[in-house]
C-alpha cells in the first residue's frame, strides 16, 4: 500500500520542485536576511512547492487514467492507478487533501512574507490559485497538456514562480522591500527551461503512444529528430543564461562552479540526442536529467552561499 502511494507521489520527481524552490529561497536570502523568521518562511515555501508538484503528479495520473492514455505499451513507469492498486476515488480524495495542505502552507507563507499589504497579498494568492489550477487542469477537464501547453505551464510555475516567487517572498519576510535582480530573472528563465527539458524528455519517450491517443505535446508535434534538436537548443539557451547570471552578478571565477554544475545535464542531453530513436534509452534518461537539474541548482546555491559569506 505504502509502495503504491510512493509510486503515485513519484518521490524522485519531487527533486525538481524542491531544488527549484530552494534556489529561489537562496536568492531571497542572498539579497535579504537570514534569520529564524525567513528560514521558517522558506521552509513553508518549499513544502508548498513540493505539495503543488504532488498535486500535479496525482492530477496527471487521474486525468490519464480517465482518458485511458497510459496503454499497455507505455514505456514510462507503471502507476498504481493504472493497475488498480489505487482507486480513482482515493486519488480524488488525496488530491483534495494535498490541495488543502498546499493552500494552508502557501497562505501562511504569503502572510508571513507580506503581512497585511492587501495588494501584494492578492498578487501572491492569485499566483497560488493559478498554480493549483495549472496542476489540476494539466490532464483533467481542460487538459491543456494534451494540446501542447504543458511546456509553457512548467516553464511558468517551475521556473518563474518557483524562482522569482520564492525570492520575492523571502525578501518580503526579510522586510527589505520586494525587488527583483538581473541574476534572478536570468536564473528563473534558465531553471524554467531545465524543467521544460525534463518534461520534454518524457514526452519524447511517449511520442508514438501520445500520437495514437491524440495527445499533441510539443514532442509529438515535432517528431523525434526535431524534438532532439529542440532539446539541444533549450540546453544551450539555459546554459548561456546561467553563465550570464553568474558572470554579471557574481564573481567571474564562480562560473567554474556553474560549468561543473551544468555538466550532468549536458551529458543527459547529449545521450538523448544520440539515442533519440530508441524510446527505452530516452525513457531511462529522464531521471538523469532530473538529477542534472538538481545538481545545477545545488551548484548555484553553493555560489550564493560563498558570495554571501565571503564577498557580500
Ligand atoms: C485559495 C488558494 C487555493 C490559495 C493558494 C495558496 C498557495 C498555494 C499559495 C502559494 C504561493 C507561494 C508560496 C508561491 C511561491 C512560489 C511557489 C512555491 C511556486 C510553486 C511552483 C511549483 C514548484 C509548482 C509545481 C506544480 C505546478 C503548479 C505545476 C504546473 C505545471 C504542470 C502541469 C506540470 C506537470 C508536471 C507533470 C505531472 C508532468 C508529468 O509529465 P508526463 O510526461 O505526463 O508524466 P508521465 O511520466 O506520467 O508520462
Amino acid at each position: 500500500m505504502l509502495k503504491d502511494w510512493l509510486s503515485e507521489i513519484r518521490v524522485k520527481s519531487l527533486m525538481l520542485a524542491l531544488s527549484n524552490c530552494v534556489l529561489g529561497c537562496a536568492l531571497g536570502f542572498y539579497y535579504g536576511r537570514v534569520n529564524c523568521f525567513t528560514i521558517t518562511t522558506a521552509t513553508l515555501i518549499v513544502i508548498t512547492g513540493i505539495l503543488l508538484q504532488v498535486l500535479s503528479n496525482f492530477a496527471d495520473d487521474y486525468g490519464d487514467a480517465c482518458k485511458n492514455a497510459d496503454g499497455p505499451n507505455r514505456l514510462g513507469p507503471i502507476r498504481a492507478v493504472m493497475i488498480g492498486s489505487i482507486s480513482l476515488t482515493s486519488l480524488r480524495k488525496s488530491m483534495a487533501l494535498v490541495t488543502t495542505l498546499a493552500t494552508l502552507t502557501g497562505c501562511i507563507a504569503i502572510v508571513m512574507a507580506v503581512g497585511y499589504d492587501l495588494q501584494v497579498l492578492a498578487y501572491f494568492t492569485f499566483l497560488g490559485v493559478a498554480a493549483v489550477l495549472a496542476a489540476i487542469f494539466y490532464t483533467i477537464g481542460l487538459a491543456y497538456g494534451y494540446h501542447g501547453f504543458g511546456d509553457l505551464a512548467v516553464f511558468i510555475f517551475f521556473g518563474l514562480a518557483a524562482i522569482l516567487g520564492s525570492q520575492m517572498l523571502i525578501l518580503g519576510a526579510s522586510r527589505s522591500g520586494i525587488d527583483l535582480f538581473p541574476d534572478s530573472y536570468m536564473l528563473a528563465v534558465a531553471v524554467g527551461i531545465h524543467s521544460v527539458m525534463v518534461l520534454h524528455i518524457a514526452n519524447m519517450r511517449d511520442i508514438t503512444e501520445d500520437r495514437l491517443n491524440g495527445k499533441k505535446t510539443i514532442a509529438a508535434r515535432l517528431g523525434t529528430h526535431l524534438s532532439a534538436v529542440y532539446l539541444l537548443v533549450l540546453y544551450i539557451i539555459s546554459a548561456l543564461l546561467s553563465f550570464a547570471a553568474c558572470a554579471t552578478s557574481h564573481q567571474l571565477w564562480e562560473c567554474i562552479i556553474i560549468v561543473f554544475g551544468l555538466l550532468p545535464l549536458l551529458a543527459s542531453t547529449v545521450r538523448v540526442f544520440i539515442h533519440k530513436h530508441n524510446a527505452k534509452n530516452v525513457a531511462s534518461e529522464r531521471k538523469y536529467a532530473l538529477i542534472g537539474c538538481a545538481i545545477h541548482n545545488f551548484s548555484w546555491t553553493i555560489v550564493l552561499i560563498l558570495d554571501f559569506w565571503v564577498y557580500y
